[in-house]
């Protein structure tokens, strides 16, 4: 188990609202919020925007939204194919001086042409410093209730993603991803501080689980656990359940928006997690010894 290096830090997530099948409104609207978030008191060192909020949540939208993402350790004004909503994230975090983790976007990959749920990162200097893939497609059937095949449009990413910032590391999933715990685990035991997914949840699976699997990722692994959506739109062919929300190592929620246009603060104590570990030792009883590969059992 790698040792957590972390100070504390103060985390926004911004759950937009507003936002229409119009991206350069969507740009402007998160630009205006990622502004406002960076000029709180306490000024905030990480900001997190939500899941797909360039576009509209649809998996016929998602190709005629995508945009070429560059490669990580590219700088601001460097590249000059990257599309806008790439270039507009990087000059937010500059402006904003602070870490930006901008929600997602639709990602085209020009040599397969593959569209990607995809995660951008940046640092204050606006340099691109991690890209997640969404793993896990969203694909449910809930008869009469939720249907969702992201599959019908999009790939599924093939790597786990973490980043360095001065405050910690943190890891990345996207919504669905969260459901799936390996990933909170791998990332908590290189010494992840948090996991942070970018998400949009809906009015079904909201109310069963939105909760209590940031509860369930965050006592499982003794880190905090963050998801940032969307608010809710009437008019949206989606409807976005909100409740942005930061649930800390112990699984209390320290802070949930409601439904509506807002950003919600937490401030993150890594000492916290280290007073956790200690009296609930749970990282290092792992029996890794004990237990078996059960990877190919459901196939
Ligand atoms: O897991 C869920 O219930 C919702 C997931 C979702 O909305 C997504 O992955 O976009």
């Amino acid at each position: 188990m790698a040792a957590i290096t972390a100070k504390p830090f103060r985390l926004a997530l911004l759950q937009l609202g507003g936002l229409t099948s119009s991206k350069s409104s969507n740009i402007s609207i998160a630009r205006k919020a990622v502004l406002e978030a960076a000029s709180s008191t306490p000024k905030p060192q990480l900001i997190v925007l939500p899941e797909i909020w360039n576009s509209p949540y649809a998996v016929a939208s998602f190709r005629e939204y995508s945009e070429h993402v560059p490669k990580i350790g590219s700088t601001f004004g460097a590249e000059k194919e990257e599309g806008e909503t790439v270039t507009a994230l990087r000059e937010m975090a500059r402006s904003a001086g602070c870490w930006l983790i901008g929600g997602s976007i639709p990602q085209r990959e020009a040599s397969t042409d593959n569209i990607y749920n995809t995660c951008t990162v940046y640092d204050p200097e606006g340099t691109l410093v991690a890209i997640h893939q969404k793993v896990h497609l969203f694909d449910i059937d809930i008869p009469g209730r939720q249907t969702f095949k992201e599959s019908d449009t999009l790939t599924g990413g093939k790597t786990l993603t973490t980043f360095e910032t001065p405050f910690g590391k943190i890891g990345l999933g996207i919504c669905y991803d969260i459901r799936f715990p390996e990933m909170a685990m791998i990332a908590a035991r290189q010494g992840c501080v948090a996991m942070i997914y970018p998400a949009a949840f809906n009015t079904t699976t909201g109310p069963m689980h939105w909760t209590i699997l940031q509860k369930a990722r965050a006592i499982d692994n003794q880190i905090y656990v963050a998801m940032c959506s969307p608010a809710r739109h009437p008019e949206a062919s989606y409807q976005a359940y909100g409740h942005s929300s930061v649930v800390n190592p112990l699984g209390d929620v320290l802070v949930e928006a409601d439904i509506g246009p807002t950003t919600v603060y937490a401030d993150i104590d890594v000492d916290l997690l280290a007073t956790t570990r200690r009296n609930l030792p749970v990282t290092i009883q792992r029996r890794f010894d004990v237990y078996p590969d059960v990877s190919k059992e459901f196939q």
